[in-house]
């Protein structure tokens, strides 16, 4: 029977990860390294603030070490850039997250540069981008990650598939779209120049929305069975948290739907402790 309407539960397959992640964690604690992230936020936006919360939040419970690094919104760009590497040089600190966006006197592009790319958990550094697209070993960007962790636990077959990626930005659209590729999708990606947006979206078996504009994706951009990966973070009109799909719109026509929130949120703060303990896990094995 083909299935309809499938939720893809982010939040519990998280949940399992991060209980695997513990055990993984004692084990090094008992070779004696526990694995740690910094995570730098700088200024006060009120979002990053939550996610921050969030990640912390998983950290305390995977027994993961956290040290949560919170900079003005006025800090220079040098002074971040000295912060950082005082954590590059930290020997009790396995991964470093720099909250995006920072505040406009200071280049994303500069800061992630400027983190050692073995503790670039979030996979950001060019050295990474690289790896990945080239198919050598890298730490997988978090959000792409998790979704094909979402999509794999899900028994969703990839191979073959035709995958539409709305987006193309450097932490989400581009990444998930090689990975996508990876298992042998044929992968359209499309963007905010795309004509006749509904024409592509219509012919994808798995559809992942990364845009950030609240209901982009209506029931007249699916077709019907298809799997919807719904990776926007925004408000609807009554404040209340919303991705880019229309979710009750939608779900009636496609055989599996991520909600939000509980979907790829989850899976995301779940491969950056991943990434952490796998950084945590070479460093074990050098000593
Ligand atoms: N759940 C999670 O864990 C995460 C959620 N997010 C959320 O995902 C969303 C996307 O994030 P991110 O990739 O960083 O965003 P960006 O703003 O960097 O990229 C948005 C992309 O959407 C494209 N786009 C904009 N308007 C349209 C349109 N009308 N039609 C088609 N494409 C369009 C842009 O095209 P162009 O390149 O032409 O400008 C761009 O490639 C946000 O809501 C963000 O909050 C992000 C990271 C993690
Ligand atoms: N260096 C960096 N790395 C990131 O990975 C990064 C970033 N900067 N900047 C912002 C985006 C966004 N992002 C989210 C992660 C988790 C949820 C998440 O857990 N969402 C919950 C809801 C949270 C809530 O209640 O507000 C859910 O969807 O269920 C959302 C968004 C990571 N990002």
């Amino acid at each position: 029977m083909v299935s309809r309407g499938e939720i893809i539960d982010g939040k519990g397959m998280a949940a399992e990860i991060r209980l695997e992640l513990k055990e993984k964690t004692e084990t090094l604690v008992q070779q004696g390294v526990r694995p740690g992230l910094a995570v730098v936020l700088v200024g006060e936006d009120s979002a990053s603030q939550t996610y921050v919360r969030g990640k912390i939040k998983a950290c305390n419970e995977v027994g993961v070490y956290s040290e949560l690094i919170q900079l003005p919104e006025d800090t220079s760009e040098k002074a971040l850039l000295a912060r950082i590497d005082q954590l590059n040089q930290d020997q009790s600190i396995h991964g470093i997250l720099v909250q995006l966006p920072l505040p406009a006197q200071i280049s994303p592009d500069r800061v992630i540069a400027a983190i050692d790319p073995e503790k670039d958990v979030d996979g950001f550094h060019p050295i990474q981008a690289g790896r990945l697209l080239t198919g050598l070993d890298a730490y997988l960007p978090c959000t792409p990650h998790g979704i094909l962790r979402m999509l794999k636990r899900s028994g969703i077959a990839l191979e073959g598939k035709h995958a539409v990626v709305v987006g193309r930005s450097n932490i989400v659209g581009k990444p998930v779209s090689l990975l996508l590729q990876r298992e042998n999708a044929t992968v359209t990606m499309c963007h905010s120049r795309t004509r006749e947006l509904s024409s592509y979206t219509r012919q994808a078996d798995i559809l992942v929305a990364a845009v950030g504009r609240y209901h982009m994706i209506g029931a007249e951009h699916v077709k019907e069975g298809a799997v919807v990966i719904d990776v926007g973070m925004n408000r609807s009109p009554e404040g209340k948290l919303a991705g880019d799909v229309d979710f009750e719109a939608v779900r009636p026509l496609v055989s599996h739907i991520t909600p939000v929130p509980g979907g790829v949120g989850p899976m995301t703060i779940a491969m950056l402790l991943y990434n952490t303990v796998q950084s945590a896990q070479r460093v074990a094995s050098l000593t």
